[in-house]
């Protein structure tokens, strides 16, 4: 990994020798219910967290365990219970399998809510995200000055304008010479820039720079290292000389009309520099999907230290620059609070390829998400994914050429749904090839959840993932020091087994290149 200097897989302080927090979503419902009703008593005997978690509504969560433990129970309540409803709300939860209507919830809300029965698998998540994209009517293309095309792709193949070289020329620094030696040395010499050089005559020889023009009739280039002039000045080669020998000729790495590069390739540094090489001024490029975001929750700050039951705002800060890393342009990023008018008016007034939403994806008081998408008649296409953490993620189509993720608003959930569906989605947008998948093999353990893809946050060390600890719903923490995702499939991953590694933009190409 590029420019990491903590090793992030090494604990410190009270840390050390933690187990890594369990995660707020280890078991599903039905589980959680099986272990309150005692039928997992045994299971739970080494699983106290999960037993705690169990008996969460009745409070008693909260007490249990030690260190990072405590954290991890203190999610696994929020997710039991809901994480804006109080604690009744939270028992009648933790008595029912999700898919059940909570007393005193509207048949409408109990629709709109995800289960585990409705919810997509997720590999089929992101298929039905790079498809909702592909239905849109492509854009088109637009010419771009090249400094302002890195990260854009290719919309047109990039053809040769011209002959490379575009003149015979000299690979060495040396004498351009005619026919066997010695040869009588010309008085003036060439440089690189020169217009067209005098024809030489066998015997012949002049003083010629890297990059020059080679004289016509030259038959080879003798570097300036193996020739030495005799006192009459006539130039000898200490070495044999191969015709052609360090003369490039023209068109040798292309000619004009070739193609040099296929449509949907990414600009990156070398992509700029071939194409001036070719004689680009402009590259044609699919322009940036354009991303609203808008970010929910009465309950964030967006400075200062957390205080009175508010907390800072962590997606504000970080989806712009990751969406851009994905190729998209945020046209606009806004925090609207929880007032449902206020999502409404910004949805229906949006013209954004993609709009993002934090937060109000469940089913709390004030989660708007759904309802505003029901009174916008907006098609949903993924209404829940199997995937932890993250599951009530959503996608929905809101008007022709237009879609709409909605992020859980737990941070980390909040990454999982934006590379489930916002990154495919995008990647399609933005006219790039998806990343050929690839696993490596996991170093340690990882806990899967029984039914749903574990998203965990791994660094790649010695061609192993190493699992990072702090990988609960809420928590920051494992990320920020991660390479990549592993997939885990339901049920973990024992050591030694490959899983699926998704890579974050920035571990392998800098962050430098990739948010421009
Ligand atoms: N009854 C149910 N409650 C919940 C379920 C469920 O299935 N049934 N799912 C839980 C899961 S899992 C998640 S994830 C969350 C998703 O909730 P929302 O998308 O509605 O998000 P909020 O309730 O608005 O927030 C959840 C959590 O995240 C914090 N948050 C929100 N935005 C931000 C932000 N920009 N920066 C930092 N933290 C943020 C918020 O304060 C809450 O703590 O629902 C569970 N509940
Ligand atoms: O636990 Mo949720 O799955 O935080 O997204």
């Amino acid at each position: 990994m590029t420019g990491q200097q903590a090793d992030p897989t090494k604990l410190t302080g009270r840390d050390q020798g933690a187990s890594p927090p369990v995660d707020a979503d280890d078991l599903d419902m039905d589980e959680a219910i099986a272990l309150a009703s005692g039928a997992l008593a045994s299971a739970a005997g080494d699983r106290a967290p999960h037993s705690a978690r169990a008996t969460a509504h009745s409070g008693e969560a909260e007490h249990h365990g030690h260190q990072a433990h405590q954290a991890a129970h203190a999610d696994h309540e929020g997710e039991s219970a809901g994480s804006r409803e109080g604690p009744s709300a939270g028992s009648e939860q933790a008595g029912r399998p999700s898919s059940d209507p909570p007393p005193g919830h509207t048949t409408h809300t109990t629709k709109q809510r995800h289960d585990r029965h409705s919810a997509t698998p997720w590999p089929e998540a992101r298929a039905i995200a790079a498809r909702a994209a592909r239905s849109v009517s492509p854009p088109a293309p637009v010419p771009v000055p090249l400094e302002a095309a890195l990260g854009l792709v290719l919309a047109a193949p990039l053809t040769a304008l011209t002959d490379l070289p575009s003149f015979d020329s000299s690979a060495m620094d040396g004498w351009a010479v005619a026919g066997p030696g010695p040869w009588d040395v010309r008085a003036d010499g060439i440089l690189a820039g020169h217009e067209e050089p005098e024809q030489l005559d066998d015997g012949e020889a002049v003083r010629i720079a890297t990059g020059a023009r080679v004289p016509g009739d030259a038959t080879a280039v003798v570097r300036t290292e193996h020739g030495r002039l005799d006192d009459k000045g006539r130039l000898h080669a200490q070495r044999e000389v191969v015709p052609g020998q360090d003369i490039r000729p023209r068109g040798q790495e292309c000619r004009t009309g070739d193609q040099l590069l296929p449509p949907g390739t990414l600009v990156t540094p070398a992509v700029l520099g071939l194409a001036a090489a070719a004689g680009y001024d402009e590259l044609v490029t699919v322009p940036r999907p354009r991303v609203d975001v808008l970010v929910l929750g009465d309950e964030l700050l967006t400075e200062g230290r957390p205080r009175d039951g508010l907390i800072r705002d962590a997606l504000g800060p970080m989806l712009p620059p990751w969406l851009r890393a994905l190729g998209a342009d945020v046209v606009s990023s806004r925090r609207l609070g929880d007032d449902a008018e206020a999502l409404y008016s910004a949805i229906s007034t949006s013209d954004a390829d993609l709009i993002l939403t934090t937060g109000g994806t469940a089913a709390g008081p004030v989660d708007h998400v759904h309802p505003t998408l029901s009174r916008l008649g907006a098609e949903l296409l993924v209404n829940g994914v199997k995937v932890r953490p993250g599951h009530p993620m959503l996608l929905a189509r809101t008007k022709e050429n237009q879609h709409l993720v909605g992020l859980p608003g737990n941070p980390l959930a909040a990454v999982s749904g934006l590379l489930t569906l916002a990154e495919p989605l995008l990647r399609v947008l933005a006219g790039q090839a998806p990343p050929e998948p690839y696993t490596v093999p996991v170093r340690d353990a990882v806990h899967g959840h029984p039914h749903d893809t574990r998203l965990v946050p791994v660094v790649i060390r010695a061609d192993r993932a190493v699992p990072l600890h702090y990988y609960g719903p809420a928590m920051l923490r494992g990320i920020a020091g991660a390479d990549a995702l592993a997939v885990v499939p339901p049920g973990g991953a024992q050591p030694g087994q490959s899983v699926e590694i998704l890579d974050l933009p920035w571990a392998l190409s800098g962050i430098g290149v990739c948010f421009t």
